[in-house]
């Protein structure tokens, strides 16, 4: 069967990361514990894959200070998806290879399509999480990503200050998000060449397939601008306006099934 064969059986694994510590919010209180709209911004993100019938299981990587909120919150709601719930490490990638570990030592077939997506991230849109199960029907790879409504300027160090490098043309601009997605022996294959590499701190999973699988094509997949990383305090409100905006969408949504539904009783 070749790569872009649908591998049609192929488990669809998200990857919840929810093991920082908010260093950038308030180390005392776990941002993904923090309430927006009502809920846990981690049961946020867990219920975007939960509810998405194209994705098969959940692993949620936690911290020793998060660990027991997240398993009262999975207990308490009944996510069936969430197969485990493993420690991270120090850094986002930490994090991520133990996720790829625990994957391995549970049998993951190589075709499996991973989704890793930040668990501070609450609001992404079903059709970034479709778009990137689609996408690896295609390419090995794939990240969700929001075209750069600004210039971007690539800097070097000119001794104490930054100076700017390069200016990539703006079609060619964007800022990634998550999920980001991978045929799992592609991610694994990434970070085992990466392993040999100390001194290789990257702050995505997309940056170790383009540094480590050379000639990879990662495909970008549509994002939002309210597919929001919840990093600083000043994130908070901007979230909570998410959150209703998102409650009165779908409080339309279903005021517009009720009067079909109401205008066929009528008709029969
Ligand atoms: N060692 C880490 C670091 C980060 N993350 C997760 O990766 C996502 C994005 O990271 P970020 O927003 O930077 O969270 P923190 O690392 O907690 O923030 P900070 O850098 O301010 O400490 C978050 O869902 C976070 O929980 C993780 O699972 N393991
Ligand atoms: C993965 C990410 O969300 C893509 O923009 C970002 O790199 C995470 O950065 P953080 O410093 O771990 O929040």
């Amino acid at each position: 069967m070749t790569d872009n064969e649908s591998h049609a059986d192929a488990p669809v694994v998200a990857v919840v990361l929810a093991a920082g510590f908010g260093t950038r919010f308030d180390p005392n209180n776990p941002k993904q514990l923090v309430s927006v709209g009502g809920k846990a911004i981690v049961a946020w993100s867990i219920e975007a894959f939960e509810t998405d019938p194209r994705v098969t299981d959940i692993v949620v990587v936690v911290n020793p200070r998060v660990r027991s909120a997240v398993e009262e919150l999975v207990d308490g709601a009944g996510y069936p998806k969430v197969r485990l719930i493993i420690d991270g490490g120090a850094e986002r990638v930490d994090s991520t290879m133990a996720a790829l570990d625990a994957l391995a030592a549970n049998g993951i077939p190589a075709d499996a399509k991973v989704l890793i997506h930040d668990a501070v991230r609450p609001f992404v849109l079903r059709s970034s999480i479709d778009g990137c199960i689609d996408a690896l029907d295609e390419y090995r790879a794939a990240t969700v990503a929001v075209a750069s409504t600004d210039t971007v300027l690539l800097t070097r160090d000119l001794g104490d200050r930054k100076v700017v490098d390069s200016v990539p043309d703006r079609p060619n601009t964007f800022r990634a998000q998550t999920p980001q997605a991978f045929r799992f022996a592609t991610i694994r294959d990434a970070y085992a060449r990466a392993a040999e590499d100390p001194d290789f701190h990257p702050t995505d999973d997309t940056r170790v397939v383009v540094d480590y699988l050379p000639g990879e094509p990662v495909a970008i997949v549509a994002g939002s601008e309210t597919n929001l990383k919840v990093t600083t305090l000043a994130d908070l409100p901007i979230a909570e306006r998410i959150a209703q905006d998102a409650a009165k969408a779908r409080a339309k949504e279903r005021m517009h099934e009720v009067l079909a539904e109401a205008a066929g009783r009528m008709r029969r």
